[in-house]
This record gives structure tokens, sequence and C-alpha cells, in this order.
């Protein structure tokens, strides 16, 4: 199955001219800066943004044509789609909100309880949608994404709720999946990307600006690690001011960073 897209027009004063083609197999990853457009994209694809114009095709199927007027609706598109922050319906419990997924396809490729294994939340499968931490909402959304059966899975930061040892286990079974379906898949983390994705597409405010694999794109992604010096340290106020030799990466006020005082230990690690 491929994919091809080639939208343009804007959302409010941002413009796009966004053109991609590609087969569709395994998990691509679509990566850029805040703001640059991907999850307009994303929402594209699956019928939920009506504003830009062109075309989008899947396989066969035509699933926005704008010269022809045509438009398919997103619940008609077999697209499934993983928000950051995916809601269950609050009046159901899990396993009644994979019920309801579960009625709406003929030819399912996973059962609850195998979904439930696999993303963890056996134990919460009575439980009510509303009394889930953010964590175990997304994996439930996840698992009721895949439920349904999609052609195309879309995935938009479904990790970023996610504590370390949850988000690799959902990798490692993305992997798995990916196998099944292809997957589409925005994260901020170059690490995840790379570690799922293959190809990656870059993209430039509006437009793709590179496809390829980690090594071809590898000059377009942030860098990760770099040297520095202290330049003042205040124990007592717990303060240390580093030089960054060598790249600045785009530090918020508030963020919190770790500091490694043994530069061994960094090898092999994000
Ligand atoms: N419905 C809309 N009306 C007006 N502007 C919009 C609309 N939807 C998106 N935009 C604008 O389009 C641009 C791209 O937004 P989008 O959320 O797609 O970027 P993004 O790359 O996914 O960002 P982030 O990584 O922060 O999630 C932004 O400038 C945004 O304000």
């Amino acid at each position: 199955m491929s994919l091809h897209i080639d939208l343009h027009g804007r959302l409010g004063d941002f413009v796009f001219n966004f053109e991609l083609s590609l087969p569709l197999q395994g998990a691509i990853g679509i990566f850029g800066p805040s703001g640059v457009g991907k999850t307009s994209i994303l929402r594209a694809i699956c019928g939920l943004e009506r504003e830009l114009d062109g075309t989008v095709v899947l396989g066969d199927d035509v699933l926005q044509d704008s010269n022809h007027r045509l438009f398919v609706k997103a619940e008609k598109r077999g697209i499934g789609m993983v928000f950051q922050d995916s809601r269950l319906f609050p009046h159901l419990t899990v396993r009644k909100n994979l019920q309801l997924a579960l009625n709406q396809t003929n030819n399912p490729i996973f059962g609850i309880d195998e979904l439930a294994r696999e993303c963890d939340f056996e134990v919460l499968l009575d439980q009510p949608a509303p009394s889930l931490s953010a964590g175990q909402r997304q994996r439930v959304a996840i698992a009721r994404a895949l439920i349904a059966a999609p052609r195309l899975l879309l995935m938009d930061e479904p990790l970023a709720a996610l504590d370390v040892d949850s988000r690799q286990r959902i990798l490692d079974f993305l992997h798995r999946v990916s196998q099944r379906l292809p997957i589409i898949f925005i994260s901020h983390s170059v690490a995840e990307t790379l570690s799922l994705c293959d190809p990656i597409v870059v993209m430039a405010p509006g437009r793709v600006e590179a496809v390829g694999n980690a090594q071809q794109v590898d000059h377009l992604l942030p860098r990760r690690r770099g040297t520095g010096t202290v330049v003042n340290f205040d124990a007592e106020r717990g303060e240390v001011t580093l030089r960054l030799d060598e790249f600045a990466p785009d530090f918020t006020l508030e963020q919190v960073v770790g500091l490694v005082s043994e530069p061994n230990w960094l090898r092999g690690r994000e």
C-alpha cells in the first residue's frame, strides 16, 4: 500500500505546501520542530482537517480530491488515530470502551485480552475510564485504536504521558504491530523515532524537507549530546552554570536537565 499526499493552503496564517509519496510499510516517522504542521498533516490523512486543498490517496482509495469535491469522512477511512491526549468514553469501563471499538470491525486482528496484556493494563479492564491516570489512559487508547483493525495507524506523541519502562514496552509492541499494519508516528524524541521508524519524514514549516533512513536524515535531526564546561558552581544555592562548547539545545525555562559527571556513563545511552 502506498500513500500520496499533495496538500496546500492555509491554516490561519500558516501556509502548507506539503507533498509526500511513499510506500507504507513498517513505521514511518514524522519529525520536525514544534509548529511545523505535523499534527495538521495527520489530521488531514485521517479526515479531520478539511481546510487544506489537494489530494490524499491511500492505496487505491482516493480519500480527498478537492478538484472533484471529494472528501471521504473520517469514520469511512479505516484509519486509526492516537492523539497525545486521547479520550475514552467516561461512562464506560475500559473493557466496554474496547468492546465498542471491537464492534466496529468484522475482521479484528487483536483481541481485548491480548492487547490488555501487550499494553500492560489487564488489571484495569473493569475500572471506569475516568479513574485511569494519563499514562494508563494512553495505553488503553493505543489498544482501542488497534482493536478496530485499521489499515493504517496514525500516532501523534502517543508515548508522551508514559514512564520510561512503559514507553520501552509499548515501543517494542509497536515495532511488532508495524510488521502487521503500517504506522505513521510523530514524536519529539529523536531516540523514540529512530528506534521505531524507517523512513523518517523531516518537516520544515508546512512542507517536507527530506525523507530517508536514519543515516540519510541524521544531519537534520537535533544533536542530543555535546560537551560543556562548568564555569560556576554554587553548592548552597544548588546552581550550576555551564558553557556549552559544541551546541546549544533549545533549553526552556524551568526545564529539568540531567548532568553526568562521568562521560563514560553516556556511552550507548540517549
Ligand atoms: N485550525 C487552525 N486554525 C488556525 N491555525 C491552525 C489551525 N490548525 C493548525 N494551525 C496552525 O498551523 C501550524 C502548525 O500546527 P501543528 O499543530 O500542525 O504543528 P505541529 O508540528 O504538530 O506542532 P507541535 O509539535 O507543537 O504539536 C501552527 O502555526 C498552528 O497554529
